[in-house]
């Protein structure tokens, strides 16, 4: 038990759906040194290197008018062995007796890692399954075939040890749902899947069983928020429950946010109220194709008013002036077209990259002194490097050959051996949104 002590195998029937803690108590046979309380800084000073450093177990404890100092476990009864000669010379010159010492700890000591180990079958124990996302307070598995015997001894470890965990989920089947949504079974703990989860600097509220989320993305929710500018506008056309909306609301972003699955579009609109933005963000529920057609036309409307932001009420109490609060009013402008489409359903995005067809025709005269919209669609490919395939795929869709330098590509992570993502980033071409529809 040289550095940590260790847990032998203990047998548990698979299947089972109770763990015995008593199973994991386990008693060490230590040494100790027996010395008056002065004497413990010394002590530690002089003997540091011999005394017992174990993670989690202090090596002082009181017995009666003196204190005991454990030692390394090697170190014997009569001191012969186990010691440095400048901890033995300590020992003899300070007349220290060493005295026997029974360290017992309990389930409470023993790490998530620690257990399983014991409690698994050997042989696969160097990829133990004590990995999960937390999504607020759940904890989100995808176990492999073979622990599966063992899913409720696994998923009561997980919550037993992560305090800020109450439920253990285990996926049951593939995303491949048209909301990008999974089965699951409950392993361990409450049957609750109403979660909070922060990122962004925003609270997003939401049930886990009923709508898409995975805390994998926070980069490049991130990463395409600092791409959008105060006052400009973007049309997130598959917008889940807003983590790139409301981060963008938060830095007055407009933007337009729609979700076909109705959870999805409930935990919106209550996200864009949690964080305040409901100035900025207006949230829908279409199809997306039809969404980047209408949310046009519908921006155009919104266009004829703007977004009058008042300072936060303390503010106004401390001015305590009528003038105070108009002059630190701010006017925000709504512009008449989207400077950003940002669409996140990798799977099938790109197939709705036709709607853009036509979707500003006659419409040319709202760009005179404005960029042509960026399009941020996020995709899937088997191939390295990709940009062909994707390229292929922009053109089958939209029905325009993009030129490679016209197509930035970034890598956002790797989904499955052969399977990465990217977000595409292009600028919608004249002929394909001034076109007919
Ligand atoms: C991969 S999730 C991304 C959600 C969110 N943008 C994010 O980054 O977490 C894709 C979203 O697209 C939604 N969705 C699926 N089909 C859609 C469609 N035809 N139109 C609009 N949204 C759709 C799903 O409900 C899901 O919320």
């Amino acid at each position: 038990m040289e550095g940590e002590l260790r847990l032998d195998p203990i047998k548990m029937s698979p299947f089972s759906k109770a763990i015995d803690k008593n199973l994991f108590k386990k008693s060490f046979d230590l040494v100790a040194a027996r010395v008056l309380p002065q004497k413990v800084g010394i002590l530690n000073k002089i003997c540091r290197k011999d005394l017992l450093e174990l993670p989690r177990v202090k090596h002082v404890y009181q017995d009666e008018d003196r204190k005991l100092v454990l030692l390394n476990q090697k170190a014997t009864l009569d001191g012969t062995e186990g010691l440095s000669e400048t901890t033995k010379s300590f020992i003899k010159e300070n007349n220290v007796k060493l005295v026997p010492f029974k360290l017992t700890v309990d389930y409470d000591y023993w790490r998530a890692e620690d257990i399983l180990d014991a409690i698994l079958p050997p042989g696969q124990k160097e990829e133990h399954p004590s990995g999960f996302t937390a999504v607020g307070h759940i904890a989100h598995m995808n176990l492999r075939e073979e622990w599966l015997p063992y899913k409720y001894l696994i998923g009561q470890v997980i919550l037993d040890k992560n305090p800020s965990i109450k439920t253990v989920v285990n996926k049951t089947d593939s995303i491949d749902t048209k909301y990008r949504t999974f089965q699951m079974e409950v392993l361990a703990g409450d049957p609750n899947f109403m979660v909070v989860q922060s990122e962004s600097n925003c609270k997003f509220r939401f049930d886990f069983s009923k709508v898409y989320w995975n805390s994998r993305l926070s980069t490049e929710h991130d990463r395409l928020v600092s791409q959008f500018q105060e006052g400009e506008a973007v049309c997130d056309v598959m917008a889940g429950v807003g983590p790139f909306a409301c981060p963008a609301g938060k830095k007055r972003v407009i933007v337009f946010a729609n979700d076909l699955n109705p959870s999805s579009y409930e935990s919106l609109v209550d996200n864009v109220q949690i964080n305040k933005v409901g100035d900025f963000v207006k949230a829908y529920n279409q199809d997306g194709r039809h969404f980047i057609r209408s949310s046009a036309e519908e921006l155009l409307r919104f266009s004829k008013q703007e977004i009058i932001e008042l300072p936060p009420p303390k503010k106004l109490a401390k001015g305590n002036s009528k003038d105070t609060a108009s002059s630190s009013k701010r006017v925000i402008g709504i512009p008449p077209v989207f400077s950003h489409y940002v669409m996140n359903l990798p799977g099938s995005a790109l197939e709705f990259l036709d709607a853009f067809n036509g979707c500003y025709e006659g419409k040319e005269h709202l760009f005179e002194n404005r960029s042509l919209p960026k399009v941020h669609v996020h995709c899937f490919s088997r191939y390295d490097p990709p940009d062909e395939d994707i390229l292929n795929r922009i053109e089958a869709s939209m029905g325009y050959r993009l030129q490679p330098e016209e197509l930035s590509l970034h890598y956002v992570r790797k989904v499955a051996p052969k399977k990465d993502m990217y977000c595409c980033t292009f600028i919608l071409p004249k002929s394909v949104i001034f076109g007919k529809k």
